[in-house]
């Protein structure tokens, strides 16, 4: 048996655009990320892709990518399940910085440090931070997170701890049992699910950064090793620009 599964992270949001960390801060999709929405459902149609059911993570950015891809496969009704734990890593006391502005007071290398590395989180948000009510008092997490467990800040090392169970419990279940599954969500929690899947190294990971609205498939043996690892579906010059582009964010300017 091949299981396929097919991933897309968000498309560009207004806070990518402005170049801000952005974390569980619900920026929306820009008007370039509306387009690139469109593209990915676009291509996944043209492919003759259909889906039996996808996951989102809580924010609408990832939600209004899945949306529009949705309407474009004509399966504007599947059944969609949305949770915090497929959300953006939580960027902490960086939320809302702009990144090419850190690079500047920090040093390009610090900032690669708190965007990249595997276990080094980036400094808490502090209640002070303007940002810290609109997050943490979001009416989306009451009930499912309690105080105690509502992060101030991840790195992708936190981020893969609550991303992986939802993977393995709800989403592992469902492909093996021939659901075909698409997943919206976003860079970090992405990465998580990919290192795990090609049990890349805490090292490899670093140098791994994932363009915006490019629909990526994986092939799955019966022991969920990768057959395919990884493939996008979009020519190999604009998925590599498109990498450059988010490496790019973290140098000083
Ligand atoms: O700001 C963020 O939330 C993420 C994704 O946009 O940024 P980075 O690529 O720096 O991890």
């Amino acid at each position: 048996m091949v299981y396929k599964i097919v991933m897309v992270r968000h498309g560009e949001s207004v806070w990518n655009k402005e170049n801000k960390f952005c974390g569980w801060f619900d920026a929306p999709l820009s008007e370039k990320g509306i387009q690139e929405a469109h593209a990915a459902g676009q291509t996944l149609k043209e492919k003759g892709y259909q889906f039996d059911s996808a996951h989102t993570s809580v924010l609408t950015r990832a939600q209004h990518t899945l949306k529009v891809i949705l309407e474009e496969i004509e399966q504007p009704s599947l059944p969609v399940e949305m949770t915090w734990r497929l959300n953006e890593r939580h960027y902490g006391g960086l939320t809302g910085l702009n990144k090419a502005e850190t690079a500047r007071i920090h040093g390009e290398k610090q900032v690669q440090i708190w965007r990249r590395s595997f276990d080094s989180p980036p400094p808490p948000l502090e209640k002070s931070s303007k940002f810290y009510k609109i997050i943490n008092d979001d009416p989306r997490y009451k009930g499912t997170l309690s105080k105690e467990e509502f992060p101030k800040f991840e790195s992708l090392k936190l981020t893969i701890e609550r991303t992986l169970p939802y993977w393995d419990k709800v989403i592992v279940p469902q492909i093996k049992k021939g659901k075909n599954i698409l997943i919206a969500a976003h860079g970090n929690s992405l990465r998580g699910i990919v290192k795990h899947l090609d049990q890349m190294s805490d090292e490899a990971i670093m140098g791994l950064n994932l363009p915006t609205g490019i629909p990526f498939v994986y092939e799955l043996d019966d022991n969920f090793k990768p057959i395919k690892s990884m493939k996008f579906l979009g020519d190999e010059e604009t998925v590599y620009k498109a990498m450059e582009a988010v490496v790019n964010q973290g140098k000083p300017k």
